[in-house]
């Protein structure tokens, strides 16, 4: 029983018997007047014990001092006038005559506002709603039936062996008999754990459609509430629920809204939220594994999870759900693929190859938008351009063609950014280059765009030299171009990448020969004063300091090397990218070469960029690969 419930179950009533309370004392005014004789009205204003009169016709109403009404007629030849002017009673306007029965309504009028006030929160507190979400005590799960779509296992791609683990529950909910009979032991809970996006819901709304049992979803934070004993109730009627339903899949999203480490709480114990966990874990002990109800939770933070959760028994069985590799993310495009015309040049492979750190929430959003352009420009079916429209707009914001730029920014991002490309192209452990651009986007003014070919797991010393030189191609062809002074902020972009990288190459990776093969992020942090870290000799941070900025020094004097060699063609592109905005990989091979970008369709047979190479995201600190090169910051009136 709810307190909160309670509390407003009495407040009600209360009210209630307030307005019954008014009802009898104020209502007998109107129902009771007196009938009196002329004589004693006439008498009683002489009194002076009159407050005021009504007329209508013959009659006469009048409220008395005392608080009741009385009703007199008038005899044909008293002057009533006279007698109100000379006593100054003030006379009241005629009220509208009203029928008892509407007299009987209007009086009742309070009452029945109020039980429909009344009527109004109990509903709100039970759930009237129909199949929505219930208030105070009771559970707010969804309950989701065919009736909602049903998703299937195949709807759900890329991710394999969180499928293949999940398989045995939908045949225990297809056939609980069958396992009970063979004692097996069936888990109650299974805990999916991956980052956000990655189809967590998704897997378990899966499980349902294909075992055909209700799937009840609700999220963690639906448990917690201000009040202190209404979570650990919707726990106990989220279960009830469960248990008339069965078999069944009850869902928790976030678990680790409720399901934090105990005492671990924010600010010190949150006993609400504690009696709600507690509440749960009782639950799941109290019912057996038989009875058909599986639960099924989700978090991206198993870490803060309260390991009384995780123990035999309750979510005993963990799936993790990770961003999906380059064939799932292919895979994943052909599921959402197949709710939209495609046009025959739209290659999912390849727009697999170029998002990686992509979720599938995110490769669904990018079908999606890709459908949307070719809406907006009146197509029938989605082009491969559409797709790359969409993904670059998924990954660095809307095109900004309204953007106005002075020539000078214009001829200074191509020249940067054809800097990113010729050296990216030269360097042959680079990621094949894939675009360039000059159209602003997002925060960017230009950008360069390299895909790796398959997702990159581990980096040499070599490739990432080279990485690091293509991403300072940009400063060192602003550099070239227009000389030291007229440097603009345009490569803050790079060096922050640059910086990252080659600070993940000393601190991380063990790839400068006099740092060492020692990890020494946390002595790094301890920099920056946010830890006290270990420490670290005065002559170590020197050494540090020194080789993180030997690697960046370098690479800039490498790149600088190659686009004072590459002159020509740098310089060809640069032009190129003026005139066209944006070239492909080829089309930058082409333009480079002194040739036009496009080319007769009969000697198109070059493959995409052969093994030309590229900067790419630094793989596995940062979440997603930004183009390289990409991300070159718009000036800022004051940076
Ligand atoms: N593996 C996948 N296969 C197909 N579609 C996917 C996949 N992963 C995600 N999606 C798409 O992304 C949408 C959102 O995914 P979902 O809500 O299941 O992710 P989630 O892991 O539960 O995320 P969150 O942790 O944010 O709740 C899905 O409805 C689906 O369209
Ligand atoms: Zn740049």
């Amino acid at each position: 029983m709810g307190n909160a419930r309670n509390i407003a179950f009495w407040v009600v009533l209360f009210l209630l018997i307030l307005a019954l309370f008014q009802l009898f004392n104020g209502g007998g005014n109107t129902l009771q007047s007196r009938t009196i004789p002329y004589s004693e009205f006439v008498q009683a204003v002489k009194d002076d014990s009159v407050s005021a009169v009504t007329l209508d016709g013959e009659q006469v109403r009048y409220r008395g001092t005392d608080g009741n009404e009385y009703i007199t007629i008038k005899p044909e030849d008293a002057n009533l006038t006279q007698l109100l002017i000379d006593e100054e009673v003030p006379v009241e306007a005629k009220q509208q005559e009203q029928s008892g029965f509407q007299t009987f309504i209007l009086s009742l009028l309070p009452f029945l506002l109020l039980i429909g006030v009344w009527i109004y929160f109990m509903n709100r507190m039970q759930g009237g709603g129909r199949g929505g979400a219930m208030g105070f005590g009771k559970s707010k799960a969804k309950m989701l039936t065919e009736k909602h779509g049903r998703v299937t296992f195949d709807d759900v791609a890329g991710i394999d062996e969180a499928k293949e683990e999940l398989e045995e529950i939908v045949e225990f909910l297809r056939n609980p008999q069958k396992f009970s009979a063979l004692g097996g032991k069936i888990p109650k809970g299974a805990l999916l754990v991956g980052p956000p996006g990655t189809g967590k819901t998704l897997l378990a709304r899966a499980i349902a459609g294909e075992a055909g049992v209700p799937f009840f979803t609700i999220s963690g934070s639906d448990f917690v509430e201000m009040f202190v004993g209404v979570g650990a109730s919707r726990v106990r009627d989220m279960f009830e629920q469960a248990k008339k339903n069965a078999p069944c899949i009850v869902f928790i999203d976030e678990i680790d809204a409720v399901g934090r480490h105990r005492g671990a709480g924010y600010g010190g114990g949150n006993d609400e939220r504690e009696q709600t966990l507690n509440q749960l874990l009782v639950e799941m002990d109290g019912f057996e594994a038989n009875e058909g109800v599986i639960i099924i939770a989700a978090t991206n933070r198993r870490d803060v999870l309260d390991p009384a959760l995780l123990r035999p028994g309750r979510f005993d069985r963990q799936v993790t759900v990770p961003n999906p590799d380059i064939k799932g993310r292919e895979k994943i495009l052909n599921v959402h693929a197949r709710k939209v015309p495609l046009g025959p040049d739209a290659d999912m492979r390849i727009i697999a190859r170029g998002t990686p750190g992509f979720s599938g929430a995110d490769l669904a959003n990018l079908v999606n938008e890709a459908a949307l352009m070719a809406a907006r420009v009146g197509r029938r079916f989605v082009t491969m351009e559409d797709f790359e429209n969409a993904k670059d707009k998924v990954m660095m914001g809307a095109e900004r063609r309204s953007m106005v730029l002075t020539d000078e920014q214009k001829e200074k991002t191509a020249y940067h950014e054809a800097g990113h490309a010729v050296v990216g192209l030269e360097l042959p452990q680079c990621d094949p280059v894939y675009k360039a651009t000059i159209i602003p986007r997002g925060g960017a003014l230009g950008m360069v765009v390299s895909l790796p070919e398959i997702d990159r797991l581990n980096w040499h010393r070599s490739e990432c030299e080279e990485k690091l030189a293509m991403t300072m191609a940009g400063k060192a062809a602003e550099i070239i171009k227009y000389g030291p002074d007229n440097v603009s902020n345009g490569p803050a972009g790079d060096i922050q990448q640059a910086s990252a990288l080659a600070r993940a190459m000393v601190l991380q990776w063990g790839m400068s020969d006099k740092v060492g093969n020692i990890d020494y992020r946390e002595a790094a942090e301890g920099y920056s004063g946010q830890t006290a870290g270990l420490s670290v000799s005065a002559h170590t941070k020197e050494l540090i300091e020194e080789e993180v900025k030997r690697f960046i020094e370098e690479a800039y004097d490498r790149a600088y090397k190659i686009l004072t060699e590459k002159k020509e063609e740098w310089e060809r592109l640069a032009q190129g990218l003026l005139e066209y905005e944006t070239l492909t990989g080829d089309e930058i091979k082409r333009v480079m070469r002194g040739q036009p970008p496009h080319v007769e369709k009969d000697d198109e047979d070059e493959k995409p960029s052969g093994n030309a190479p590229s900067v790419t995201a630094i793989p596995k600190t940062k979440p997603r690969n930004k183009p390289v090169g990409g991300g070159d910051m718009e000036p800022e009136p004051s940076a």
